[in-house]
């Protein structure tokens, strides 16, 4: 083997994470080649779709660094291409005071100062009008969330990567995973040698790292993305100052409902679960439960009534969760030089191009620039199967 068919890094999957894991290694010119199991673009992972919610709103307070963080990389990449990315539009967050979410949520953004407006029953509908507040719920926005083009950023991080030299593989599904000091990957069009490997298959990752020996306690959800039409057009547009919103807790299995303005289509407003049905990445489609589309009807009719309770489209993404919501981003137990990128669990999108830097930074065997102890394997102890 000569040097020049040895590759710096293979990365595996061309969603966000692998995109970005990918631009940066680039940019730090490393010779890489981004592989992808479907011709690109495709809507058959989760990352597809015009819009992602970007917030700091969270729980824990480790996110927060890291969104700091996230929110510039956005704004370095969207001055470095000229290419708008973000737009604000705040985030209502709504639950019960008492409720562990709400309370935790408010009580984090507080301690880390960030930015928050509260709403009481009695200013409620001032700020945020063609809403009911839910009986019993309590809202604050979070005032720097907003949206992120999410297509676009897709489309914006392959073309960097491309234009610094790196080199994309479309409709080449990896079949094998040697591990050594240089590791073989092998597709049905070729094999590629590489120094370190980058797995960021999303819901294919244990289907991924079984050639590696490893077993991940992940689940891979379907989730129906609905889009609802508005009675009057441009009640819910961001244009009309109508933000993002989250439902943290809801009457009975409306837990976790959200949604964003109007955007992908002229009058349509996506409304939807956090939480969805067990699923196989290559059969998604195949479900016909309707539970979930059922709970979103009775939830827009209570809270949204400017909307017609009926979805218009029903589209389908997929979540691959961890048993505690939080990411796995590490080294392979038995292989430092696999890196994986993985289990993101319905909320990775707007952390796309610092995960890109972490991994890069896992995959040169450097110290990573974040405290990743939330992110380990070894956080699952007893749930792991390995053949190591
Ligand atoms: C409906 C929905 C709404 C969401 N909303 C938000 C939000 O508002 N904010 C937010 O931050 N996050 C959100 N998320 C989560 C976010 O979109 C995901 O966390 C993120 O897209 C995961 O990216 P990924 O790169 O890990 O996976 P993917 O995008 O699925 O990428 C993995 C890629 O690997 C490829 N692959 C798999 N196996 C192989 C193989 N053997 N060989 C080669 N390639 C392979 C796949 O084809 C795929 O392209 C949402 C997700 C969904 C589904
Ligand atoms: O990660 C996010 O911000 C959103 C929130 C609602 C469901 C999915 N992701």
């Amino acid at each position: 083997m000569s040097t020049s068919d040895l590759y710096d890094c293979v990365v595996i999957g061309a969603g966000v994470q692998g995109s970005f894991t990918a631009y940066e290694l680039a940019k730090r010119r490393k010779r890489t080649v981004l592989l992808e199991q479907f011709l690109l673009p495709h809507t058959r992972g989760s990352s597809h779709g015009q819009t992602r919610i970007i917030r700091k709103a969270y729980e824990q307070d480790f996110y927060i660094p890291m969104m700091h963080q996230a929110y510039q990389l956005w704004a370095q990449l969207e001055r470095e291409t000229g290419v708008k990315l973000y737009r604000q539009t705040g985030l209502l967050v709504m639950g019960p005071p008492d409720s562990h979410a709400y309370q935790q949520t408010k009580a984090t953004m507080l301690r880390n100062q960030i930015p928050l407006v509260p709403l009481s029953r009695g200013n409620f509908s001032q700020h945020i009008p063609n809403v009911n507040l839910p009986e019993g719920n309590e809202a604050l926005v979070d005032v720097g969330a907003g949206i992120l083009y999410a297509d676009r950023a897709l489309k914006t991080a392959r073309d960097q990567f491309e234009k610094l030299g790196g080199v994309i593989r479309d409709n080449e599904a990896v079949t094998g995973v040697e591990p050594g000091a240089v590791v073989t990957v092998t597709t049905a069009a070729g094999v590629y040698r590489a120094k370190s490997v980058v797995i960021t298959v999303g819901a294919w990752a244990n289907r991924v790292l079984a050639q590696t020996g490893l077993q991940l306690p992940l689940e891979v959800m379907r989730m129906k993305v609905c889009y609802w039409r508005e009675k009057v057009p441009g009640t819910y547009d961001a244009n009309n100052r109508f933000p993002c919103f989250i439902l943290t807790e809801g009457e009975e299995s409306e837990h976790h409902i959200y949604g964003l303005p109007s955007h992908e289509y002229p009058g349509l407003v996506k409304v939807c679960n956090h939480i969805g049905v067990r699923t196989d990445p290559d059969q998604r489609d195949r479900d016909a439960s309707g539970w979930d589309v059922e709970v979103l009807k009775r939830f827009v009719a209570r809270v949204l009534p400017g909307l017609v309770p009926e979805p218009a489209v029903v589209e389908t993404c997929m979540y691959t969760m961890t048993p505690d919501s939080h990411f796995v981003l590490d080294r392979h137990p038995a292989h430092s030089n696999i890196v994986i990128g993985a289990g993101f669990s319905g909320h990775g999108f707007k952390f796309g191009p610092l995960i890109g830097k972490l991994l890069c930074e896992l995959s040169q065997g450097e110290e990573p620039s974040h405290d990743l102890s939330p992110f380990r394997i070894a956080r699952f102890r007893q749930k792991i199967k390995s053949a190591l």
